[in-house]
């Protein structure tokens, strides 16, 4: 059982879980059939019942004022779930929440504002709702206005504000009242780059005198802004801790598969084979490389139709797909080739020196002469850095300190 330890602990969630039905009309039934038992005095049933699932199952966790939690996972894995629990819009089935102070949340685009209200009347609202006097909001509104970047538009009806005029003005209202506890789900990647670098900037300014919880599919900003994080999956936490990096790495994992995907071929060669030929270890079917040593690869390819010289290019793509890095390319001559059309060759780069991670190779040929793709398959092989230090740039690049 987790303890209240001092007053820097702000949220304790205890065994917290919300179950829900995956089909109306019985979910309307369960509804009726609950409240019926609620009136005489029993509790809502705990189990699982047809077409029940749990969105949230058994989440524990404490935050402390100056911490950042990040809610990470797939669709659907009950991240907002969780976090309109915490915000009192959803009444959990089982568990336990404990807040200490005012909470500030930042939850669907435009939740929370009455749209046919003018900014500057949701801005008042919002302001009573987080418990603040009207003196007290008074004494912010220019702030928060200025902080919006929508003075213009601030006594025309939210309904017609645009998706980022909404989110700037959510966040104004939620980031300048600095409530003790502020809850943040996706809305920021509807901002622009300008304003989310402001957000961030805000974000980094309160978090000494807040906790925050934040929801997001970004792993950069993830690891930009949180000091723990919370991985969760078909609504049960897999991974929780400090160790960010590990949480990101865990959810990357999952989505990298083994399989490829040729975006365009004309047929005059096929990919047969490609192998990492030195890896260090295995992670499932993910071969692994430390850090720093070689990056060797074989490549087997059928050719159909007589072509004369290839050009290939390998790309290394981040766990993003970004390409982080092309391997210089080089021409092969094919020819008819005699052994059963195949032909095969190594490519090298000595001492690696990609950050830790999970990274895909992309592949594409075109013909030399004629500079006419013939070939492009993506995501050929899945394999992963291992280096102890975490880094979020994609490379980590060797270097020696010298003291005169
Ligand atoms: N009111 C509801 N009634 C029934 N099912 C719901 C309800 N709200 C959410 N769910 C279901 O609960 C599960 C978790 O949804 P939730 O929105 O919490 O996921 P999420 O992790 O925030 O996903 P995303 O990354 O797509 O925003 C999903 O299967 C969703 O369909």
């Amino acid at each position: 059982m987790l303890k209240m330890k001092d007053d820097d602990v702000l949220v304790i969630v205890e065994g917290l879980s919300k179950k829900f039905c995956k089909d109306l009309k019985t979910s309307l039934w369960y509804g009726m059939k609950d409240l019926v038992s609620n009136i005489r005095g029993n509790k809502n049933e705990k189990k699982l019942r047809d077409k029940e699932f749990w969105a949230v199952k058994d989440i524990n966790f404490e935050l402390q004022r100056g911490e950042c939690l990040g809610l990470i996972g797939h669709n659907g894995a009950g991240k907002s779930t969780l976090l309109k629990i915490l915000n009192g819009l959803i009444n959990p089935d089982a568990g336990k929440i404990t807040i200490r102070g005012r909470v500030g949340a930042l939850i669907e685009l435009g939740a929370g504002f009455n749209p046919i209200l003018s900014g500057r009347e949701n801005i008042y609202n919002n302001g009573a709702i987080l418990g603040f006097t009207k003196k007290e909001i008074d004494a912010k509104v220019e702030e928060i206005i200025d902080f919006s970047e929508i003075r213009e538009f601030i006594d025309m009806p939210i309904q017609n504000y645009s998706s980022g005029m909404k989110v700037r003005l959510g966040f104004a209202v939620a980031a300048q009242l600095e409530p003790d506890i502020l809850l943040i789900d996706e809305v920021l990647a509807v901002g622009d780059l300008g304003f989310v670098l402001k957000c961030l900037k805000t974000i980094d300014k309160i978090l000494p005198n807040t906790a925050i919880i934040f929801v997001s599919h970004s792993m950069p900003m993830v690891s930009r802004i949180c000091s723990k994080i919370i991985l969760l999956d078909s609504g049960k936490s897999l991974y929780l801790g400090k160790d960010v990096g590990k949480g990101i790495d865990k959810y990357y994992a999952r989505f990298a598969t083994n399989e490829s995907n040729i975006i365009f071929t004309d047929n005059t060669i096929a990919l047969e084979n490609i192998k990492l030929l030195n890896p260090s270890s295995y992670e499932g079917d993910i071969p692994q490389l430390q850090w720093r040593s070689d990056l060797e690869l074989h490549f087997k390819f059928k050719i159909l139709s007589n072509i004369p010289s290839v050009e290939f290019f390998v790309i290394i793509a981040d766990k993003e797909q970004r390409q982080v890095a092309l391997l210089e390319s080089n021409k092969i001559t094919c020819g008819i080739v005699e052994d059963n059309g195949i032909i095969e060759f190594t490519v090298k780069h000595d001492k690696i020196q990609l950050s830790k991670g999970i990274y895909s190779i992309n592949f594409s040929a075109r013909l030399h002469s004629t500079k006419e793709p013939i070939l492009r398959i993506n995501d050929v092989l899945v394999f992963q850095i291992l280096h102890e230090k975490e880094a979020w740039e994609p490379f980590l690049l060797e270097s020696k300190f010298k003291k005169k």
